[in-house]
């Protein structure tokens, strides 16, 4: 039985573990699917270039609305699908043939899973050992089940940005993440999407008048259909016609089960360890991401109630100073999550939400701030109430606790509020201790942050 210093399964962000420091260690670096995971071959990077593309479609339909003619005159699907997938295969298979290559490294094109605690059967009929075990398996697309979803065919995330055309009618079921991303995508190129949200909002799980002005702009954009489930799908002709629980009926070319995801700890043969699972399915981690059996860490989707990837990414770089200094063990705690969903208008958020803070009887307050009361917002014609940013913050205004945007660049206007969230940097000093460059849209953040403080 081969024996290895270190076995790492799955490699989204596992695979970034292993570097030169590792010179000298006997590797076996297991992976079932593509190489480089979710983020590279189907989640992060494809969808936001579509993202991108999509937002160039939906300016040049909105130029008009300032006085410049412009007009969307459609996508050449094929070819904007394969500039992007000629940039992401390349890279997955540049990484596999490096692992390959690399000394000291086998690499196990196969499905892992625990015989005992470090012991791994390889799924090719063999055994190996590993003193050291890394569980980076991620997770995977969970579809609802719908009657009658056996007998039609129908997308996930993992495959519909493969399509050979853009569809003249999709129907998407979901209103987290994904299906706010690909809505905009496939709506914004030309598609008429139609969303079925069984919830009475879009986006639910975040602040809720960020949730209420998504739901609004994006029921402006496309066909939202809330507070209904497909009760039944079936074939018709080419496509596909979904029946909802009010009976209504919708055609559609392709059905895109946006649903959400499930962490992978269930295929892995953990029954067999004494590594803990919590009842969500996340591999119980420590503050250093030791599981409960020695040795054996884990990061990313398979153990983070964040399936993001710069969790994931954060998780990695602990996972392998841990390994790598035993005795010098790192923590994981760099502060508040921030994420951000690709959707238009760009939507971003941190910490605490205002209905979390009253949930949990936090003293705090609120302040909104609108993009239309700023320079850039002017120029951008930006409608009062439909792209803000809110804070929350301690009743004294002394703490930022929470921070929510929406709006164009969402992402990069809450980051300077994840910076000082994270290095502690008091409302007081963010607004008055910097320059704060006229008339940029970063000029949302600094007047939210006076009205803190002034
Ligand atoms: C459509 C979509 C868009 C997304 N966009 C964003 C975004 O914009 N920003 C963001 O932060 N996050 C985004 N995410 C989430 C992000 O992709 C994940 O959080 C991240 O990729 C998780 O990384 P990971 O390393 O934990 O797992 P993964 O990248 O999923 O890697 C796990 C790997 O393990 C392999 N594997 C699993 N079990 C086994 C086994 N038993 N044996 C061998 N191999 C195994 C799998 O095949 C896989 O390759 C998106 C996700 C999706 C689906
Ligand atoms: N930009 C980003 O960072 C980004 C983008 C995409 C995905 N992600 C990550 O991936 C995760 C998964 O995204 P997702 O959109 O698949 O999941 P999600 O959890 O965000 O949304 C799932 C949606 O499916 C609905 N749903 C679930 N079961 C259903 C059923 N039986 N019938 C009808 N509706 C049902 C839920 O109500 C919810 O609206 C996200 O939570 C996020 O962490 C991140």
């Amino acid at each position: 039985m081969t024996h290895y210093d270190l076995a790492v399964i799955g490699t989204g962000s596992g695979n970034s573990i292993v570097d030169h420091r590792f010179s000298g260690w006997r590797v076996a670096i297991f992976e079932e699917a593509r190489f480089g995971g979710t983020c590279l071959n189907v989640g992060c990077i494809p969808t936001k270039m579509f993202v991108y593309p999509a937002d160039l479609a939906r300016s040049a339909r909105h130029a008009p609305e300032l006085g410049v003619d412009t007009a969307y005159d459609g996508v050449r699907w094929r070819e904007v699908r394969d500039r992007i997938f000629g940039r992401i295969d390349p890279i997955e298979a540049g990484g596999r043939d490096y692992r390959r290559g690399q000394e000291g490294v086998d690499v196990h094109e196969s499905h892992a899973t625990f015989v005992d605690d470090h012991t791994l059967d390889t799924g090719r009929g063999e055994r190996v050992t590993a003193d050291r075990v890394v569980i980076a398996a991620g997770s995977r697309v969970q579809v609802a089940d719908i009657p009658g979803l056996d007998d039609v065919p129908f997308h996930t995330s993992d495959t519909v940005m493969r399509l050979e055309e853009l569809p003249a009618r999709m129907v998407v079921v979901g209103g987290g993440y994904v299906a706010a991303e690909l809505s905009h995508v496939f709506s914004s190129l030309g598609t008429h999407v139609t969303q079925v949200q069984r919830g009475s909002r879009l986006l639910m799980a975040h602040d809720r008048e960020i949730s209420l002005a998504f739901t609004a702009a994006a029921s402006r954009a496309w066909d939202v259909r809330l507070d209904r489930s497909p009760a039944k799908v079936a074939r018709r002709g080419d496509g596909v016609v979904v029946t909802f629980s009010d009976g209504e009926e919708v055609e559609a070319d392709v059905l895109l089960m946006a649903t959400g995801r499930v962490p992978n700890s269930d295929r892995l043969g953990l029954e067999h360890t004494g590594i803990e699972v919590s009842d969500d399915g996340l591999v119980v981690v420590d503050e250093h991401q030791r599981t409960t059996v020695e040795g054996v860490f884990a990061l990313g989707d398979v153990s983070s109630p964040h399936a993001l990837k710069h969790v994931a990414n954060h998780d990695a770089k602990i996972v392998q100073h841990n390994l790598l200094h035993p005795d010098d063990l790192r923590r994981n705690d760099l502060g508040p999550v921030p994420s951000a969903v690709f959707t238009s208008p760009q939507i971003a958020s941190v910490g605490l939400t205002e209905e979390a803070a009253r949930e949990q009887g936090v003293a705090h307050r609120v302040v909104k701030q609108d993009f239309a009361d700023v320079a850039y917002g002017w120029a951008m014609e930006s409608t009062p109430g439909e792209e803000f940013l809110k804070l929350v913050a301690s009743e004294d205004g002394g703490t930022l606790l929470g921070a929510h945007v929406i709006g164009p660049q969402a992402s990069l206007l809450l980051q300077p509020l994840v910076q000082a969230m994270s290095l502690g940097t008091s409302p007081a000093d963010l607004a008055r201790g910097q320059y704060w460059i006229h008339p940029s849209l970063a000029e949302v953040v600094e007047n939210a942050v006076l009205q803190l403080v002034d």
